[in-house]
Order: C-alpha cells, then sequence, then structure tokens
C-alpha cells in the first residue's frame, strides 16, 4: 500500500508504451481503472515483478537508465523515506502518559514542558545524555546487527529536588516518547506484571519511581532475613506492600529482573526503562548491573552551571554582579536545583531579577551557616559518645560491665 502511494509519484501516463520508452527509471500507466507499474532498468524491462518479451524490449527500450537508480530509489531510499516519515509522525503525535491501576493502564496526555534546555545541570554531562538518547533512538539496525533487544536502561539517583522527574519529561519530550509510570507496589504478581509490560508499545519510556521503596531490595534486609532459603534469595522477595495495604504485591525481584532481561526481545520496539531512586546505594546490585541499567546518572546539588541555566529560564540573566557571590556560596554549600528554582521564581510583576538573586543569596547563606551548625553538634555528639566509652572502659565495675 504504502508503496503503491510511493510509485504514484513517478510520471503517470496514458499507454504502456509510452511508460517503456519514458526514460524515467519507474512509471505507472493507469488505463481501465487499474494502474500498472513498470521498471526499466536500462537492459530489462519490467512490468512490476513480470518480465517483458524480448521482442518488446527491443523495440521500446530506447534510453538506457543506470540499474543503480531504480535500486536506490526503490531500496534504500524508499526505505529511508518511510523511516523519517515514521519519526516524523511519531514527533508531532500527541504524547501519553500512562498510569496502571493495578493491572489495567490508562492515560491521559502527556503535556510536561521540560526540556534539555531548562534542565539544571552540568552542560557536558547534559550533552553525553542528549548525544546517548540519539543514538538509541536511531540503533535499530545497530541492535539488529548485534543480535541485542532494542532496549536501553537508565538509573537515575540524587537526592530529592535535583529533578529526577523532570529529566524523565525532559528525554520524552526530546524523543518524542510515551511514558509508562509504573506503580510496582499495585502490581499483584510477576504475571500481572508480565501483562503489563507486554501492553506498552514500543516507543515508550516506562519509568519506576523511588525503587528503593518498591523493593524488599536492601542489603540490611538481606542480612536480616535468615528464616528459610527463600528469604535469603534477594530475587524471590516480594515488592514492599504500600503501608497497611493487606493485599500485599507478591512481584520478586526475579520476576523484574526477567522482565528487563528477557521479555522486551519478544515486544520488539525500542524501549527505554528507567529507575530512579534517592538511596541508590540501598539497591540490589544485580538489579543496576551494566547490561540492565546501561547508564548511571547521578542528579546532584546545584552547581554553578545548573544556576545559570535557571537565572536563564526565571530571569532572562545570563549575566549580573551578584553571580559571583552566588558561585561561591553554591560552592560551599548544598542546595538543590528545585530549592534554587523556588528563590528565582519572580514574585513580584514586573519580576525584580536583582531582588529574585538577593533572595537566593540569603536563602544559601543561611542554609550555610545551618550547615555548620549541624556539623557542630555532630562533633560534639561523636566527642561526648567517645568520653562515655573512655569512662566506661575506665570503670567497668561502676558501669556494671563485670
Ligand atoms: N535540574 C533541574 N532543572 C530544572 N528544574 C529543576 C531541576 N531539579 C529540580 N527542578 C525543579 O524542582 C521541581 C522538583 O524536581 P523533580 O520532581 O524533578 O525532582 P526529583 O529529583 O524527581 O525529586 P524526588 O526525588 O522528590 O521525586 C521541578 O518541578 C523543577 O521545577
Amino acid at each position: 500500500m504504502v508503496l503503491l502511494s510511493h510509485m504514484q509519484t513517478f510520471p503517470a501516463i496514458e499507454t504502456e508504451e509510452e511508460a517503456l520508452t519514458n526514460s524515467m527509471p519507474a512509471a505507472a500507466v493507469r488505463r481501465g481503472g487499474g494502474t500498472s507499474f513498470f521498471r526499466n532498468d536500462g537492459e530489462k524491462l519490467y512490468k512490476y515483478g513480470e518480465e517483458l518479451t524480448r521482442s518488446r524490449k527491443s523495440t521500446l527500450v530506447k534510453e538506457k537508465t543506470t540499474l543503480g537508480h531504480i535500486d536506490m530509489i526503490l531500496g534504500d531510499y524508499l526505505n529511508h523515506v518511510l523511516k523519517e516519515g515514521r519519526e516524523i509522525k511519531v514527533k508531532n503525535r500527541l504524547r501519553k502518559l500512562y498510569t496502571n491501576n493495578g493491572a489495567q493502564w490508562s492515560h491521559v496526555v502527556f503535556e510536561h514542558p521540560a526540556s534539555f534546555q531548562t534542565l539544571a545541570m552540568d552542560p557536558v554531562k547534559k550533552q553525553e545524555i542528549i548525544d546517548d538518547l540519539t543514538t538509541f533512538s536511531k540503533g535499530e539496525d545497530f541492535y539488529n546487527r548485534i543480535g541485542r533487544a532494542w532496549k536501553r536502561g537508565y538509573l537515575l539517583y540524587g537526592p530529592p529536588g535535583t529533578g529526577k522527574s523532570t529529566m524523565i519529561a525532559a528525554m520524552a519530550n526530546f524523543l518524542g516518547y510515551d511514558i509508562y509510570d509504573l506503580e510496582l507496589t499495585a502490581v499483584k504478581d510477576n504475571t500481572e506484571l508480565r501483562r503489563l509490560l507486554i501492553e506498552t508499545s514500543s516507543k515508550s519510556i516506562i519509568v519506576i519511581e523511588d525503587i528503593d521503596c518498591s523493593m524488599e531490595l536492601t542489603g540490611q534486609r538481606k542480612k536480616d532475613n535468615k528464616e528459610d532459603e527463600d528469604d535469603n534469595d534477594p530475587a524471590k522477595k516480594p515488592m514492599k506492600p504500600p503501608e497497611n495495604d493487606a493485599k500485599a504485591s507478591k512481584v520478586t525481584l526475579s520476576g523484574l529482573l526477567n522482565f528487563v532481561d528477557g521479555l522486551w526481545s519478544a515486544c520488539g520496539g525500542d524501549r527505554l526503562i528507567v529507575f530512579t531512586t534517592n538511596h541508590v546505594e540501598k539497591l540490589d546490585p544485580a538489579l543496576i548491573r551494566r547490561g540492565r541499567m546501561d547508564r548511571h546518572i547521578e542528579l546532584s546539588y546545584c552547581g554553578f552551571e545548573a544556576f545559570k541555566v535557571l537565572a536563564r529560564n526565571y530571569l532572562y540573566l545570563e549575566t549580573h554582579e551578584l553571580f559571583e557571590t552566588i558561585r561561591g556560596l553554591l560552592e560551599e554549600t548544598q542546595m538543590t536545583p528545585a530549592d534554587v528554582a523556588e528563590n528565582l521564581m519572580p514574585k513580584t510583576s514586573p519580576a525584580d531579577p536583582e531582588g529574585c538573586l538577593k533572595s537566593l543569596i540569603g536563602a544559601l547563606e543561611t542554609a550555610k551557616q545551618e550547615a555548620a551548625a549541624q556539623k557542630k553538634s555532630e562533633e560534639e555528639e561523636g566527642r561526648k559518645k567517645e568520653k562515655d566509652s573512655e569512662m566506661e572502659a575506665l570503670n567497668p565495675i561502676e558501669n556494671g560491665n563485670v
């Protein structure tokens, strides 16, 4: 069907003879309500698929065309046009945000305005991510050639408010993909998980946010559970159920790993899977090893480069004399991009950029003082503990330790 519509862009002429004597490599003849297609490769004539008789060829072929042209048009070029067409269609369609209610997906139109341009982070790191995503999204032939499923795993980690969710939205907008926001604790068991995942479409990002809160996977829990063999096998541990929920999820780590590793291969199409966590150290290494989560991206406290992106977004400021003060404070204290953004948010109309910068400086100075006070109290606490244990060692009888 697609091929026919493409062929009709070749000259449509009245008679077969005209088509065959035409120097064009291909032509369409409309006659008797139907359309016939002809190829003229310079050596042979074909009525689409069928070779014409030698006598007709010799009388009808007047001009030679090269075989290369026709193959280029009907082969690589046509494939390229179709591929580009599909990509444009994907980019222009309304994107969807799916969420699961148990075993059912429901969706709304996804209209998050985040983009890589507005995402505040180190520009070098940002460009690396953009390049990686671009390579992935154009990598169908590559993945076919190396015999791997066309998928890629991203682990985004860092403190709350550093832009993990914002980055997922920026990725979806950049690639033109749908998002499937998978709430694992609402999934009953591995079978239900499999069904949900098979239903996801290609060109999508499957997101599991706060994965450490969804699963019983921490090293501590592994050590604590020694009752039986199954309890010691993290792969068989169930997801953490929502608090006070009688219907505990029976999805296991192995169920999730099977999906990440295997099932996508059968689904076809390109998919990204993204896990987010505030506590990367709590995750089972099996879950995040390379090959499963191919890229580990840390989103961290706001640096000066990230601040400049926010100042441009929020205040249209490229530079200002207060920037140097802010640079120094950002080096001395830790503030999330979310908190920096909140201080830069104009609170008057018209906006007062200098007032916003001063408000940020005030907040950074407060954060610095609080951090110093916290450090001091922790040091005092440490010294006190040390002193107590020294006293205990010196007076074992008095302390009841004999
Ligand atoms: N790197 C960033 N660039 C631009 N805006 C950011 C960034 N980080 C945070 N923000 C702002 O802060 C808000 C909260 O950020 P976001 O939800 O993406 O953080 P998060 O890391 O996913 O937090 P959590 O771990 O709590 O889910 C966003 O709506 C956005 O406005």
